[in-house]
């Protein structure tokens, strides 16, 4: 399944990618350095320690070497061959012996019974030592023995027990005579801060600091040096064969770095079987390796964190253009038009984008100053066809009010003047008059005339209306040869006249073709008494019917309006 990266910014893909990368490069450095060059220093350190080993055995052997040859040679001396075994002179030799070597806390002689003869300071003299392996030993040969206590001479001496001196080491040779003999046995006890001396010289201070601690352990496996004497080795160890160190865990539960070197002793029959341990506490003797550990992943952390922060930096620099064109599209899509170019530290391809996203924003701002356009000139256009329609259909309807013949307003002019004025009537309760006004015998005229002589006379009839009247008034062709006057805010007496001027001058104005031509007027007076407009109207018509039927010429008003009947 893909990823839905769409989750994710590029700066933390690219973070994620970079150190991922970092991983896999130093994953495999750390892991060649830690198996490599790490088991190299534990080898360095390993080998080091089984120099010092070696160096303190075979100083260790060399100086048991040392004690043997002179012992050996003391005992082929001429005193010791010839002299009595009890003289005062061997005494005396083996006290200057003695004191050429601080470690010898007792030289004697001692005959082939066992017993003492000579010793420094008299000590043990008389004494029988047969039992002693050293005496059995120093019968046959030059020895030295394994460290033991100080059984007779730690009180003698005045030794405390258990202290570095209370432990010895034996040393014995055959006394033979000229002939070759036995005539006894040459023996030396030396104390056993000789090994510490030893120890001394090769590893004199800083052993506390470092923690190294050397140890000499005899045949047993048991501790005679540093003093805790015969205690059990505390950290048992076997070392592979092809190396000379090896790392073990102690009874205290950390692990030691050890190793081991034979003291030599080449004495042919019984060697001593001593060893010397050197033993280290890991964490000490691999400190260097603990550190370069440290080291190594404190570089890695740091070269890491300067890598992804370098890469966090540089995709920030990628990214924002992007995140400019984003919300410069925005701002685009918001309706803003002046939008600045981005031109922060542009790739190529991001440089390609910002153009082509220029490009289409150019476009598309064109295109929508030109929609704005279109649609004012729409609106522009649309306003001047409405005002044009508008104009029409007052022209319309104006045509639909207008005789066509007279130019009067026509019936339905007419009929919407009446209903105006009586509803205004209404409101106000000032009166007004309405005049029905119609050609006497018109029929005669269009039948001795013609027609169009008629339609003439209808034209002239309306001219000398419209006129006689005032502008407040309303004057329309009402159908055929019948008109309708309006006379607004006008009482009876008024309208009366006005009607009779009409009349009258209708009935002067001689037509040079048709000769004289009257009209009759009925006359009613409109009241807010009155149901609507055409109750007047019904009023009006009936006082045209009464003028017609009195002879014509005449004005007659609505009886109810004035009771006024009138004709000229
Ligand atoms: N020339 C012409 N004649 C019209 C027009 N309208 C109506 N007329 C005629 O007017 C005449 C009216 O005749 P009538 O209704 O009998 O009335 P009259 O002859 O005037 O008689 P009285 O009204 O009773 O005086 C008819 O002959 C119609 O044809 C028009 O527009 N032009």
């Amino acid at each position: 399944m893909r990823p839905d990266l769409r989750r994710f910014r590029i700066k933390s893909l690219v973070m994620l990618v970079f150190s991922g990368l970092a991983l896999v490069l130093w994953l495999p450095i750390y892991v060649y350095i830690n198996h490599g060059y790490v088991k190299q220093l534990v080898n360095d350190r390993g080998e080091a320690m089984h120099d010092l080993a070696s160096a303190v055995a075979a100083v260790l052997g060399d100086n048991l070497h040392e004690r043997k040859r002179e012992l050996s040679l003391l005992a082929q001396s001429p005193y010791f061959r010839n002299a009595p075994l009890g003289a005062r002179e061997l005494r005396q030799h083996l006290e200057r012996i003695q004191k050429s070597y601080p470690h010898y806390v007792w030289l004697g002689v001692v005959d082939t019974e066992g017993i003492v003869r000579s010793s420094t300071g008299d000590l043990l003299r008389g004494v029988s030592v047969r039992h002693r392996p050293w005496f059995d030993r120093g019968k046959e040969q030059t020895v030295a023995g394994d460290l033991h206590e100080a059984m007779l001479l730690a009180p003698l001496l005045g030794i405390e027990k258990d202290s570095e001196g209370a432990h010895l080491i034996d040393f014995a040779a055959p006394l033979l005579d000229e002939q070759g003999r036995l005539r006894g046995v040459l023996g030396a006890h030396a104390d056993w801060g000789w090994a510490t001396d030893v120890v001394k010289v090769l590893y004199p201070a800083g052993i506390a600091r470092s923690q190294v601690e050397v140890l000499i352990v005899n045949r047993e496996n048991r501790v005679i040096h540093p003093h805790r004497y015969n205690s059990p080795l505390q950290i048992p160890v076997t070392f592979p064969l092809d190396q000379n160190f090896a790392v073990a865990r102690g009874q205290d539960g950390k692990d030691y770095l050890n190793s081991s070197a034979e003291v030599r002793d080449d004495e042919p029959g019984r060697s001593l079987g001593w060893r010397v341990i050197v033993q280290q506490p890991c964490e000490r003797a691999l400190a260097d390796v603990a550190a370069l550990q440290r080291a190594m992943v404190a570089s890695i952390l740091l070269t890491t964190l300067v890598f992804v922060g370098l890469v966090w930096w540089g995709s920030g620099r990628i990214t924002r253009p992007l995140r400019l064109l984003a919300s410069q599209a925005r701002k685009i899509e918001q309706g803003e038009v002046s939008v600045p170019p981005v031109t922060e530290a542009l790739t190529v391809e991001v440089h390609d984008l910002a153009e082509a996203l220029r490009g289409m924003a150019g476009t598309l701002l064109d295109q929508r100053r030109d929609l704005a356009d279109n649609n004012l000139r729409l609106e522009r256009l649309v306003a001047e066809r409405t005002r044009a329609l508008e104009i029409a259909n007052e022209e319309l309807s104006q045509i639909a009010r207008q005789d066509p013949l007279t130019g009067l307003p026509n019936r339905r002019a007419a009929d919407e003047r009446l209903r105006s004025e009586f509803v205004r009537m209404k409101r106000s309760l000032m009166g007004y008059a309405v005049l029905m006004v119609d050609i006497d015998n018109f029929k005669r005229i269009n039948d001795r005339h013609g027609h169009a002589e008629g339609d003439r006379v209808l034209s002239g009839v309306a001219n000398l209306l419209a006129v006689s009247l005032r502008e407040s008034d309303f004057v329309a062709r009402f159908g055929g040869e019948e008109f309708l006057v309006v006379l607004p805010d006008t009482d009876l007496s008024t309208a009366t006249c006005v009607a009779e001027k009409l009349r009258e001058a209708a009935e002067v104005a001689e037509d040079p073709h048709v000769g004289r031509v009257t009209m009759s007027i009925g006359l009613a007076m409109a009241s807010p008494a009155h149901v609507d407009e055409r109750e007047v109207l019904r009023l009006a018509d009936a006082c045209l019917y009464a003028a017609k039927a009195s002879g014509r010429n005449s004005v007659v008003s609505d009886s109810l309006s004035a009771g006024h009947v009138g004709n000229s």
